[in-house]
């Protein structure tokens, strides 16, 4: 992998076109899952090394006062991030890829390739956060956003503004309510109006969906949830193609301090080698949780991608090679909800998704708190509404769990008088 220059030529340093990859990872060549393991980043250790060293420098010493080396300072590019945003690229068929400290520092680079004056058009299923950054930050910034069910692609041509419209920034599955959008179709109306697409790939990674591949300029994952995998780092990712859009990205991430620190990127390079492993054994217990659930009485609504049952099944299954490891579903009860997620005893009530750990929330309540009550009534999105990120666990073990979860919870309800039911 070549170092990039600190001459200034390249803002943030790290040209890391997939070209520059040792033929051995170079993409195509290899599966995800082989890509995983195997980073640029090791071939070219001198030492031989089985795990990269870590560059936790803030500076890098120059070989002259007028003359540039690879790198000079960290926050414009560090040989640590630089490795593990070249394997990013790699599993994203991507020219670049960007490191940052978050999914939202990533998601706020995004809007900042916007002016005053643009207008946005996003989904009305989305991460609290994303919701918030929109409905929030953005408008501060003379931006305008418009939210419209993009799993609909007549209501999102409907709400392009042709020659206004610089971004479309989609879901898909959406969280929490893992709904499906047509990721080629909306790509091609939303180049129609002159927008940038970027898809927030999180729930599948580059593992079970590659959004370029699909039409959009811009992936964009939490890499805070699989990636990273073991609920112990904060960071985000963004992939492009385009090479124009590369060097602005690289500009921001640069002038506005935000790409992810060397121990960081480290681990996170650590987590990448099992995701593939990881991912396949939380899909598959969510596969068996999700038939579970949808064989019991009190579960309303069950959404899975998998579930051929489940709205958007068809357009899931022609874009993405797998179904992810989230679910949701809905008991018609608040407090059987509140019953259900507190009478767990693996399934810890947290937010976030993603990490070995079995994880379940009440979105309205937590990872989507931030949405004004009013706005997540208008939307849809129910207040009894449970969301489950599968683990690695061994699935008996979480069937039990639910089971008597359901039990505890269904009995704890029918004797608290009076319970809190929904219409
Ligand atoms: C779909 C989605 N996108 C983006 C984010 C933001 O990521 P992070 O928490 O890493 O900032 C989250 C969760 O926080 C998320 O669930
Ligand atoms: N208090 C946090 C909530 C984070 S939710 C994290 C994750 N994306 C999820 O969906 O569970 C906040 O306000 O951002």
């Amino acid at each position: 992998m070549s170092p990039p220059s600190a001459s200034g030529a390249v803002p943030n340093g790290a040209p890391a076109s997939p070209e520059s990859l040792p033929t051995s990872v170079a993409p195509r060549k290899y599966a995800l899952a082989t890509l995983l393991v195997h980073s640029g980043a090791l071939e070219e250790d001198p030492l031989g090394a089985s795990s990269p060293p870590i560059y936790q420098t803030a500076t890098f010493r120059q070989p002259g006062a007028t003359t540039g080396g690879a790198y000079d300072y960290t926050r414009s590019g560090n040989p640590t991030r630089n490795a593990v945003e070249t394997q990013w690229a790699a599993l994203e068929g991507a020219e670049r890829a960007f490191l940052f400290t978050s999914g939202m520092a990533a998601l706020a680079t995004v809007t900042h390739l916007l002016s005053h004056g643009d207008h946005i058009v996003a989904g009305d299923d989305l991460y609290g956060g994303t919701s918030r950054l929109l409905a929030r930050v953005c408008p501060a910034a003379g931006l305008e956003v418009t939210n419209v069910d993009t799993c609909d692609v007549e209501a999102v041509i409907a709400a392009l503004r042709p020659g206004r419209t610089k971004l479309l920034m989609l879901e898909s599955p959406t969280n929490p309510r893992l709904q499906i959008c047509d990721i080629a179709a909306l790509s091609r109306a939303a180049h129609d109006a002159g927008a940038l697409v970027c898809v927030d790939n999180s729930i599948l990674t580059p593992l079970y969906q590659r959004p370029l591949d699909l039409g959009a300029d811009i992936s964009m994952t939490s890499a805070t949830k699989y990636p990273a995998g073991h609920s112990d780092l904060m960071a985000g990712a963004l992939a492009v193609r385009d090479a124009g859009l590369a060097a602005r990205l690289a500009f921001l991430q640069n002038a506005e301090g935000t790409g992810l620190a060397p121990h960081d990127a480290w681990l996170l390079g650590r987590g990448l080698k099992t995701m593939a492993l990881r991912m396949e054994r939380q899909a598959s217990n969510a596969a068996r949780l999700a038939a579970w659930l949808a064989a019991r009485p009190e579960v309303r609504g069950l959404a899975y991608p998998g579930l051929r049952a489940s709205a958007g099944h068809s357009v899931h299954v022609a874009q993405a090679t797998g179904a992810g490891a989230i679910l949701s579903f809905t008991t018609g009860s608040v407090e059987l909800s509140r019953a259900l997620c507190e009478a767990t005893r693996l399934f810890k009530i947290t937010v976030s998704f993603g990490g070995v750990a079995s994880l379940i929330l009440m979105p309205c309540f937590m990872s989507h708190a931030s949405i004004p009550a009013e706005v997540r009534a208008a939307r849809g999105l129910p207040d009894d509404l449970i969301r489950i990120s599968a683990g690695i666990e061994d699935i008996d073990d979480l069937l039990a769990d639910l089971e008597q979860a359901f039990d505890a919870a269904t009995k704890a309800v029918a004797d608290s008088k009076p319970a809190l039911a929904l219409k």
